[in-house]
């Protein structure tokens, strides 16, 4: 038997007021793929995502997550996909009054009768999972770097050893090191751990570092799927000068270089 989706969306459409920003919008995810999610500014990669974990209920259409109905689930049904889920939003979205490990101590207090002690050295496991030093567990957010606080949001995405994670824009912001790095954390841990990754990003470079597949977002729907070669044959306007442009010719001349 055909394996089957670890998400799947059928007929999505998402509309704010008048404007439709979703219509029709199919989408698979495939287990343990590092799935890049690209699309003009404004064609709706976040809410989709935000759509996907739950935070947002769309007008139309079906959302199955691990073969299980997601807009139909009862709240019980739907923490339980939650927890299998870790989301890592565009600037981390840490509570800045906390310090990073209690930071990433916040979803494991949902789990029942987990000790304080454990709770603790699991965050600190996260925290060095995410390529921090263990000492930036006693840290504010707002003592740390960009970059720093990104890990720290990874950290609290994998708290609880989700199976899927979703990251918005995780390389925005950073410099082309800190991105760099941050691109091969991210396939590390795909490969390590088997994890799922749904990637919002405009950033050409995370997209041949990381991704498996490629999915374009335009004309209110996943226009286009496929691999990186995929995208360079496909002739529609938008496509073509995104990964023909010359940022693109950069990053693959940049790719080539490194091997
Ligand atoms: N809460 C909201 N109320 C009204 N309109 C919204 C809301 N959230 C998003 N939108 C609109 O939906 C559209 C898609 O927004 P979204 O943030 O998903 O785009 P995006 O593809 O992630 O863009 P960018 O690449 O610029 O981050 C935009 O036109 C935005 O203004």
């Amino acid at each position: 038997m055909a394996e089957e989706p670890i998400i799947s969306l059928r007929g999505i459409r998402n509309q704010f007021g008048p404007h439709i920003v979703h219509d029709d919008l199919d989408l698979d995810v495939w287990r343990g793929e590092v799935l890049g999610v690209v699309g003009g500014s404004g064609t709706g990669k976040s809410v989709l995502l935000r759509t996907i974990v739950g935070l947002r209920q769309p007008q139309a259409g079906s959302i199955r997550l691990f073969g299980i109905d997601a807009l139909g689930a009862d709240e019980e049904t739907r923490s339980g996909l939650d927890r299998r889920t870790g989301v890592m939003f565009q600037d981390g979205a840490l509570f800045s009054s906390l310090t990073v490990r209690e930071n990433v101590e916040v979803p494991l207090r949902a789990v029942p009768d987990l000790p304080a002690r454990l709770r603790r050295a699991l965050a600190d496991l996260k925290i060095s999972m995410a390529g921090l030093p263990w000492k930036a567990g006693d840290n504010y957010p707002s003592e740390l770097s960009g970059g720093m606080r990104k890990r720290a949001g990874l950290a609290r995405a994998l708290a609880l050893d989700p199976e899927i994670v979703f990251l918005d824009e995780p390389t925005a912001g950073l410099d082309p090191i800190g991105a760099s790095e941050f691109d091969t954390l991210i396939r590390g841990l795909s490969r390590q751990l088997g994890l799922t990754v749904f990637l919002v990003t405009h950033d050409l470079d995370t997209l041949h570092a990381t991704c498996d597949r490629i999915a374009v977002l335009a004309e209110r729907r996943v226009l286009v799927t496929g691999t990186m070669a995929g995208m360079l044959e496909v002739d529609h306007p938008w496509v073509h000068e995104y990964f023909h442009g010359p940022r693109a010719r950069a990053a693959t001349e940049t790719r080539d270089r490194t091997g």
